[in-house]
């Protein structure tokens, strides 16, 4: 056939335009049987026009299938599709079929858009080579070919440079990046002499090299090979050949081979170099991005989308579907141009799928598709943030296919959100960080990224703990205790059915009912009658070393309506505020205290005293005395009195795993201080001999009846972390400060900031930080009142493991066992985690540096002791008898009452 080789090769190119699959399976042939596929391929143009055909064909198809859907939805649908794609290629069609398996339901979640022109523009600045000298490396075995000669005589005249080697292995070493000589844009091998030199291992070899796609490879054949059948060039092509060139030493005709090889070479490395560069922006993207060709197979993944979906990047998914849900598959064969949905990515650490959000789109420089570019959000961010050490086991899991799902779609209905006239000020942040990214660096934009995603979380102040060694818990004791402190959800493992509606509160306790009955009987005998030696300790009542203890003894358990007369009536004069006189102050006081569980080791109301005292200590600081008004001072100080009133003595967990009428009431949620702030209105309004609030207004009672609630229900543990979190952000700026003053366990140094006091909202945040350490206040007492609440809290938490343990119940914190647990690492545990930042945070505040300093030298006892082999309670008891210390109290105070030396007439 008298077809010259530029005929066969733009025969080939014409095939490779339409049927480019066919082409591609082509490209694979082996050199052997390559006559026989040779036949087939050539069959290939009339293939292309049945292609067309095929179309039409098709086309028809569609019609009847959408008349057959008979419905609006199919017949969207099916416009849809079809505007988004004329192309007869087989992706197409395929898509075309799975397209119909979309359902109604998965339609929503789709915004397919064939708005766009196909996306496939390459812009021309990044397809520009400058013009270089042309550079040929010529091999060829002989020494002396004249063939040779012929070629570089030509590119001298092209004004290029020519090289040439002998070997396969010189040419290899040629081709090497480091080599001295600059890399050729046309190699010639003679092909001619196959048993000196085989031209098709050598090609092989070239294209196996890096970076060799660009090089034009030219094999110089015999006229006898050439013209052997149509098919001869096949084998060449197949080795990685471009040209063949039968020999011939006519310079001119070099010179136009070598020229029209250059330019090939230019436009191939003007493409590779900017195919390598979107590659290398592809990589350096947070994105996950895949690009596949039509038939899903994955051409490039970049390196977001390898690591987090766990390939390592050389070994890489395969195909979509390796990686991919089928809504994936369906969309890259929709037909459509670009489309934005939700897909699911399955990783290969994990078997739970993510939904993530995808930008997509199927490019083609004709109409048909050849690429399909797949963009998905990052999930890492979220990842990060939702498993990271948080105290919720249910947090570390993996991510959730509906949250993520519902993320996904969280852009589109932000957007909308925005247009409404709702803004709460999380949006706005939101909002104006998202402005701040705009031309931003690509760190900061990381940095204002991850922010985002952080502040989009629901629990923004959720306990979390920190990767950081200081902050790692280690010892089993503290996690328990810190665990049981902070952690919302209760133990349910093992669900214990009430035994009737009498045994709704711990056996330790009595029960409410009987609580009343006792209060009255007490309120019969009350005589308010204060001894000598009474009153001298009520005058130290604005002290730190207050003798809480000695309070309790001298008032026989009754601590609390004392020291609240002293302090509430006596020197804060709450009943001027209050409207109210003195005696329906103490008549509410005695109600209160009676509701306090004397039997408590801890929970009774010396504890309240305490926390009162604390308050009424705060109260006095001038920071304080300046910021809240005496209305608040009054709200406070009840609050305090009254945050933990009727407490039984269990924990709200134990009262949720009992199945306790509290827990059902509240919903398991704040379960103890929504029952101590209800009871506290409850107590007030029921009787007006105690209410001390019924000469106050409408607006005055619901302010103070609010400030107390707050507060009250800012002692509850879990949201410790929320309270000190926010105080901290408010009144604490970063500073440049030593970091040696510094209280966070970030080691950034914080410098108070009180401006944001002018800001009533940010008051209520001192008023709630104020109780909160009020109500821990014990570990930063001096050491012998410390030691004490320890040693009482220590032995309520047994108590309650004990009836957890008799009553077959979860036992809440299993390592406060009477058997085996170590106060004094409890007590570590506990000023670590909890008390630490929260006093040195409120102690700058207030400037009472003895908060810290109490802390820290408890601290350093505890490990003294816990250094001794000191553990239980008998050894604690020694150790307070060792050093001197009062002689610890009884354990359980007198629960009747009947004798307390505060009195009022019926
Ligand atoms: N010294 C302490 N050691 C361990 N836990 C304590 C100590 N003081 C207070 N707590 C705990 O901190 C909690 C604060 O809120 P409650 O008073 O409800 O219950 C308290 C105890 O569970």
């Amino acid at each position: 056939m008298g077809c010259t080789p530029s005929m066969l090769l733009d025969h080939k190119s014409r095939r490779r335009d339409s049927t480019g699959s066919q082409e591609a399976a082509l490209a694979k042939v082996a050199p052997t049987p390559v006559c026989n596929k040779a036949v087939q391929a050539a069959k290939a143009p009339r293939a292309s026009l049945e292609s067309d055909g095929f179309s039409i064909q098709l086309s028809s198809k569609k019609d009847s299938y959408v008349s057959q859907m008979g419905n609006n939805f199919a017949t969207q649908l099916h416009i849809k599709r079809i505007s988004g794609s004329s192309s007869g290629s087989p992706g197409a069609r395929a898509g075309r079929r799975s397209s119909l398996a979309l359902t109604p339901e998965d339609e929503p979640l789709v915004d397919v858009a064939n708005r766009s022109p196909p996306p496939a523009n390459i812009p021309n600045a990044m397809l520009y080579s400058p013009p270089e000298p042309l550079e040929l490396l010529c091999v060829f075995p002989e020494r002396a070919s004249r063939v040779c000669a012929a070629a570089c005589a030509a590119v001298a005249r092209a004004g290029g440079e020519a090289r040439s080697v002998r070997s396969a292995r010189d040419t290899l070493e040629a081709l090497r990046r480091d080599s001295d000589t600059k890399q050729p844009h046309v190699i010639v091998v003679d092909a001619r002499q196959p048993q000196t030199l085989d031209a098709f291992l050598l090609a092989r070899a070239v294209r196996g090299t890096k970076n060799t796609q660009h090089i034009i490879l030219i094999a110089v054949v015999k006229k006898s090979v050439y013209l052997k059948d149509d098919f001869a060039v096949l084998p060449y092509l197949d080795a990685g050949y471009n040209r063949i060139m039968v020999e011939t030493l006519s310079a001119t005709a070099w010179c136009a081979e070598v020229l029209q090889s250059r330019a090939a070479a230019s436009a191939a490395r003007a493409q590779i170099a900017a195919v390598a560069a979107l590659a290398a922006a592809a990589d350096r993207c947070r994105d996950l991005i895949a690009v596949t060709d039509e038939q899903q197979k994955i051409l490039l993944a970049n390196k977001s989308w390898s690591k987090v979906l766990g390939w390592r990047v050389e070994e890489g998914p395969k195909q979509l579907s390796d990686t991919a849900g089928g809504e994936a598959l369906r969309l890259a064969t929709s037909g459509a141009r670009d489309w934005e949905a939700p897909i699911t990515l399955r990783r290969r650490t994990t078997p739970d799928p993510v939904l993530v959000p995808c930008r997509g789109a199927a490019i083609g420089l004709t109409k048909s598709t050849s690429h399909v570019v797949f963009v998905c959000e990052p999930i890492h961010a979220l990842e990060t943030e939702r498993g990271r050490g948080s105290l919720h086991s249910i947090r570390r899991g993996s991510l959730d296919v509906r949250s993520v799902a519902s993320d996904g779609l969280r852009r589109t209905s932000l957007a909308k959100l925005q247009g409404l006239p709702l803004e709460a000020p999380i949006t706005k942040v939101i909002s104006l960080l998202s402005t701040a990214t705009e031309g931003a660096p690509p760190s900061t934009v990381a940095y204002i990224e991850r922010a985002v995603d952080m502040l989009r979380t629901s629990e923004l102040y959720s306990p979390q703990m920190r990767d950081d060694p200081k902050m790692r818990v280690e010892d089993p004791i503290a996690t328990d205790l810190i665990g049981a402190l902070l952690s919302r959800e209760q133990v349910n493992t093992n669900l214990y059915f009430m035994q009737g509606p009498t045994n709704t509160l711990s056996s330790r306790r009595s029960s409410n009912d009987s609580t009343v009955v006792r209060s009255q009987t007490n309120r019969s005998n009350i005589k308010h009658k204060t001894t000598g030696q009474l009153r001298e300790l009520l005058d130290t009542a604005l002290s730190w070393d207050f003798e809480i203890f000695k309070l309790e003894e001298l008032t026989r358990g009754r601590p609390l309506a004392h020291l609240g007369l002293a302090l509430m009536a006596g020197r804060f004069d709450i009943c001027s505020a209050l409207e109210c006189d003195e005696r329906t102050l103490l008549h509410w006081l005695t109600i209160v205290e009676t509701n306090y569980h004397a039997v408590n080791t801890y929970h009774n109301s010396t504890h309240a005293a305490d926390v009162l005292q604390a308050v009424a200590y705060f109260l006095e600081k001038d920071r304080l005395k300046t910021v809240l008004e005496p209305l608040e001072a009054a709200a406070a100080l009840l609050a305090a009195a009254a945050h933990d009133v009727d407490h039984p003595g269990t924990s709200s967990a134990f009262l949720c795993n009992a199945r306790h009428p509290l827990a059902v009431l509240y919903n398991d949620v704040s379960v103890l201080e929504s029952h101590h702030a209800a009871l506290t209105f409850k107590l007030t309004l029921n009787d007006d001999r105690v209410n001390i609030f019924k000469n106050l207004e409408r607006d005055t009672y619901k302010q103070v009846r609010h400030n107390v609630i707050d507060m009250i229900l800012a002692t509850e543990m879990t949201k410790h972390f929320e309270h000190l979190a926010k105080f901290v952000n408010v009144f604490y700026a970063k500073s440049s400060g030593s970091k040696e003053d510094n209280m966070h366990t970030d080691q950034e140094p914080l410098a108070l900031d009180t401006t944001a006091l002018s800001l009533p909202e940010n008051v209520v945040l001192v008023k709630r930080m104020m109780i909160k350490c009020a109500d821990v206040s014990n570990a930063s007492r001096p050491q012998k009142f410390a030691f004490e609440w320890a040693r009482r809290i220590a032995e309520e938490y047994f108590l309650q493991t004990d009836e957890e343990k008799a009553k077959d119940l979860p036992v809440v914190m299993p390592m406060f066992d009477r058997a085996t647990c170590s106060i004094p690492r409890s007590q570590i545990g506990f000023i670590d985690y909890i008390i630490m930042d929260m006093m040195e945070a409120w102690a700058g505040f207030i400037d009472m540096p003895e908060l810290v300093n109490h802390a820290r030298q408890n601290h350093a006892r505890w490990h003294e002791l816990d250094d001794a082999g000191v553990t239980t309670l008998a050894d604690v008891r020694r150790a307070q008898r060792h050093l001197a210390l009062p002689a610890p109290t009884t354990t359980n105070p007198p629960t009747t009452g009947t004798t307390t030396t505060t009195t009022t007439e019926e």
